[in-house]
């Protein structure tokens, strides 16, 4: 049971507000319902979603997300068609409804390795407040590590060291393990891959068994809706309207650093103004966070002068750097010697009902469960001296190209420095394998598939969102640039390869009838061209108002204030300095806590 937020705007406007919070998702409730704490603070969210509580859309794990791609609960929007992408428009999920995209993801809880945090700090002239230790402490804040009543797998556990205990997010090991995962993991041990078995500890290369935001006493997702805002929705100083778009931040400009004093919002087709007296976080993610930058006049002002819009920040460093994890599949079939369970079972009407019955009566079973096999590695645990030093070759010309054509930033030539040193040091996962448990295309009835969905953790392409209309209740243009270096595409390949290799140990190879996909026997060439029609995204898009310093373009400093403003924040994965070899929301998670200190602090 959780307090409904208010839909009525006037109600809303009835109080007065020191914060206000933009956007009601991951980050934003975060620091919501933690500078409501302090109860001298008046706290005011203005959330574009409703509240899906109870809704078994949201809360029940099971694998098959049925709210991603359906616009009662997703924004709904895709990038432009390109070349790169095959002339597809790719679909960009992101929640909208309280909770924000916690609430439609793939609930996995992971953290990065400790130089990819170092390098946040590095972006931003050392400040000391963004590596591995510093972030430590928001980490364990925001979770909360539960023992599974279920015995798990043996020998692949994971530790408790170094796991938060009292935090809002429930976290806990999966529910179900189907029988090809121990195959799959005596493979991978044959190619000298090992069990990491703390993955949380800030060094993530091998195959583990991944926490999942999945409360086990209630076998429910566990989000930043379920977590932070409705233990706090009783709060008097809390105030959360639902249902509630806003259009833009309202500066007064007689300052040199403008102060943000209010914004304007729609809400029910009218228009309204609130105003807060301290500060405003912008918390509506890393879509939609630039076009509101933008539409309130921060951002390039060259590209908002042309749209009519009076440059208040000339921030050319907005919407840019928008980068993500591009991932492809390899589906095998398995043979008629495999005796347990996928997730293709749920196929079977018998089994799906049986299974629905033990969830609607433990919170257990298969409905509760979802895929858990990671593999992280970095490029010397899945490719030869040879391979690798040729994807080396290949990473300096895309990275030639990019600077020829004068796109790459300095903050995009900084980053791919550090990111060539991670190649040749083998301390920084290149590429993530998710083993899933089940076929995703072209499956049979009564067949048993097991799928590698593997992907690039630190591309070369970087694209860009911006808006091309002052209408803010239109979708921005998202320039993905997937796949546009050569680099990004060749490590696919290499995927593919070390996939079949995979299936081609024992025990695993015993298991294994058929390669499903991509289809076999396919020429380098015919594969580019499959992977650019064919591969699908993490949803892991971050950093388009990237915290980093602003000499090398970034648009908010190491406090998260958006810079030329006393109070503007951004509190949302759009500030992440540089893409991290993970899924991203224990990060969101733990830079959100960390913002609320920050705006704490701020008023001592
Ligand atoms: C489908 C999917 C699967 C994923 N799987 C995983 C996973 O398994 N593990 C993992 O770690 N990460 C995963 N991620 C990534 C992770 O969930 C996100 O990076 C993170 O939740 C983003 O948090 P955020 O606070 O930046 O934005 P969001 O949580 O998206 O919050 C933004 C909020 O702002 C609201 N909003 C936007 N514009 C406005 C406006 N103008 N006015 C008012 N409100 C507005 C939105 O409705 C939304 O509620 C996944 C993401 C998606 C979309």
């Amino acid at each position: 049971q959780c307090l409904a937020p208010l839909s009525s705007a006037d109600e809303f406007l009835a109080k007065t507000y020191d914060y206000l919070v933009i956007g009601g998702g991951t980050a934003g409730l975060t620091v919501a319902t933690r500078l409501a704490e302090d109860t001298s603070f008046n706290v005011g969210v203005i959330e574009a979603g409703y509240l899906h509580i109870p809704d078994s859309n949201i809360s029940v794990p099971f694998f098959e997300n049925n709210a991603v791609f359906h616009p009662e609960y997703d924004w709904m929007l895709s990038t432009v068609p390109q070349i790169s992408t095959g002339n597809r428009s790719i679909e960009t999920p992101r929640g909208k409804l309280l909770g924000g995209s916690s609430a439609i993801n793939g609930m996995a809880w992971t953290r990065a390795s400790i130089p990819e945090y170092a390098t946040w700090d590095s972006l931003n002239d050392y400040s000391g407040g963004w590596d591995w230790n510093s972030l430590l402490p928001y980490f364990l804040k925001s979770q909360m590590r539960e023992a599974n009543p279920e015995p798990g797998l043996s020998g692949f556990s994971t530790s408790y060291d170094q796991n938060g205990f009292y935090g809002p997010i429930a976290t806990s090991l999966n529910a179900e393990y189907s029988g090809i995962i121990p195959p799959y993991i005596d493979a991978l041990e044959q190619l000298g891959v090992s069990i990491n078995h703390n993955p949380l500890d800030g060094n993530t290369s091998g195959i583990w068994n991944a926490l999942v935001a999945v409360d086990r006493n209630s076998g429910s997702r566990s989000d930043s809706a379920t977590g932070y805002y409705c233990p706090s929705a009783k709060r008097p100083n809390l105030h959360v309207l639902s249902g509630a778009t806003v259009t833009r931040v309202l500066f007064d400009n007689s300052t040199s650093n403008l102060t943000a004093t209010g914004v304007a919002f729609v809400s029910g087709g009218s228009q309204y103004v609130v105003n807060a007296t301290r500060e405003i976080v912008l918390s509506t993610g890393v879509l939609k966070t630039p076009q509101l930058l933008e539409l309130s006049g921060v951002g390039n002002a060259t590209l908002l002068k042309n749209l009519g819009i009076n440059p208040l920040i000339d921030l050319p460093g907005v919407g840019e750097n928008l980068q993500e994890h591009v991932f492809i599949t390899s589906q095998y079939e398995l043979s008629d010697t495999f005796r347990g369970i996928t997730f293709d079972d749920f196929g079977n009407a018998t089994f799906a009902s049986i299974q629905e019955a033990i969830y609607n009566k433990t919170r257990q079973g298969w409905l509760a469960a979802t895929n858990c096999a990671f593999l992280f590695l970095p490029l010397d645990g899945f490719l030869n001296e040879t391979e690798a030093s040729s994807l080396l070759d290949t990473f300096d010309q895309s990275v030639q190209l990019l600077e020829s054509t004068g796109s790459a930033s300095p903050l995009v030539k900084a980053q791919l420095g550090i990111q060539r040193s991670w190649l040749t040091n083998g301390t920084v996962p290149q590429m993530e394998i998710i083993q899933l448990a089940g076929g995703l295309v072209e499956t049979v009835p009564g067949n048993h598939y097991m799928s590698l969905l593997s992907g690039v953790m630190h591309p070369v392409s970087r694209g860009s969102v911006h808006i091309n209309t002052t209408n803010a209740l239109a979708p921005p243009v998202i320039v993905s640039n997937f796949l546009t270096a050569d680099f990004d595409v060749q490590l696919l390949l290499d995927l593919f390869t070390f996939n079949n290799k995979i299936v081609a140990t024992e025990p695993l190879s015993s298991y294994i009838t058929a390669q499903i996909l991509p289809p076999p026997n396919l020429t380098d060439a015919d594969l580019v061209a499959y992977i650019r029609e064919t591969f699908v995204i993490g949803d892991h898009i971050m950093g388009t108002a990237t915290m980093a310093s602003r000499s090398l373009g970034g648009v908010v400093d190491p406090h998260l204030k958006v810079y030329g403003t006393s109070n503007l924040r951004v509190v949302d994965v759009s500030v992440f300095p540089s893409q991290i070899a993970s899924h991203l929301q224990a990060t969101v998670y733990a830079i959100a806590e960390k913002a609320a200190d920050l705006v704490k602090a701020a008023v001592q």
